[in-house]
């Protein structure tokens, strides 16, 4: 059992407070859903669990080893995973060898096809050649080629049609099912509660509700109030 525990964290940007000590779990098994309006600090949040950016105060910790003052590799190494927004290929080689580039040694490319069967269709064909939808699928099946403990997947569906969304959020399930903790960013906020299971709303670096997905999915008037900063910390913190 994978748990990725969250503590006190706290992460300047330029010399500002950006995340002011949140608390996080995310557990094998379970898909925690980060949300927040533009600049609540959700991809600062990945940035420093994944070590591109430090954090100033707190502790990250999985399965007890703390991680919080390793270097990005290590971090990577220990089975930390980060999906970054953007949808990076390398737009001149193939889907294959885009895979590839992430392969270690011992690992093979039957994850990534068992989870998007569709690329192996498209293996040979230059990944600027394909799609949106497929190029965010060949990013997020590099992550997992080496089998990752957690993987963290910043606004995926940006930009993309919802047929493929829901292509998307069901590969996300998979992963979840199979045994990996996943941390889901994104803006359509009611389809990743749809999937999810544990719910994070952020606001100015902080953690406003920590709770269930489906109590935050049939509430939207909590939602609004969250997002917004009415009021008080949700009732279920
Ligand atoms: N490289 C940077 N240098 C300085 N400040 C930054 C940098 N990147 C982001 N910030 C600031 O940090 C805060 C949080 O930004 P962040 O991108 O983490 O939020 P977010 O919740 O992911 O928003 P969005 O949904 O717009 O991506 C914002 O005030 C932003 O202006």
């Amino acid at each position: 059992m994978t748990s990725l525990q969250i503590e006190g964290l706290k992460v300047d940007r330029s010399g500002i407070a950006v995340i002011r000590g949140v608390d996080l779990v995310a557990q094998s098994g379970e898909i925690s859903v980060l949300l927040g309006s533009n600049g609540a600090g959700k991809t600062t949040l990945l940035e420093s669990l994944s070590g591109i950016i430090p954090s100033r105060a707190g502790s990250i910790s999985l399965n007890g080893v703390e991680l919080a003052r390793l270097r990005p590799g290590t971090r990577a190494k220990a089975g930390i995973s980060h999906v970054e927004q953007g949808r990076t290929v390398f737009s001149d080689m193939t889907t294959e060898e885009n895979l590839k580039v992430a392969l270690h040694e011992e690992a093979d490319l039957s994850d990534a096809y068992d989870l998007f069967p569709e690329l192996l269709q498209r293996r040979n064909v230059k990944t600027g050649m394909l799609s949106g939808g497929e190029q965010q699928m060949v990013v997020i099946a590099r992550s997992i080629v080496n089998r990752p403990r957690v993987i963290m997947i910043d606004e995926m569906s940006s930009g993309l049609a919802p047929v493929i969304v829901n292509r998307l959020m069901r590969a996300v399930r998979k992963l979840a099912d199979s045994g990996m903790a996943v941390i889901l960013v994104e803006q359509f906020a009611s389809l990743a509660l749809s999937i999810g299971d544990r719910a994070y709303v952020l606001r100015r670096g902080e953690i406003v509700y920590d709770g269930g997905c489906k109590t935050l999915a049939d509430d939207p008037a909590l939602m609004h109030r969250l997002y917004l900063g009415e009021g008080e910390k949700a009732a279920a913190l």
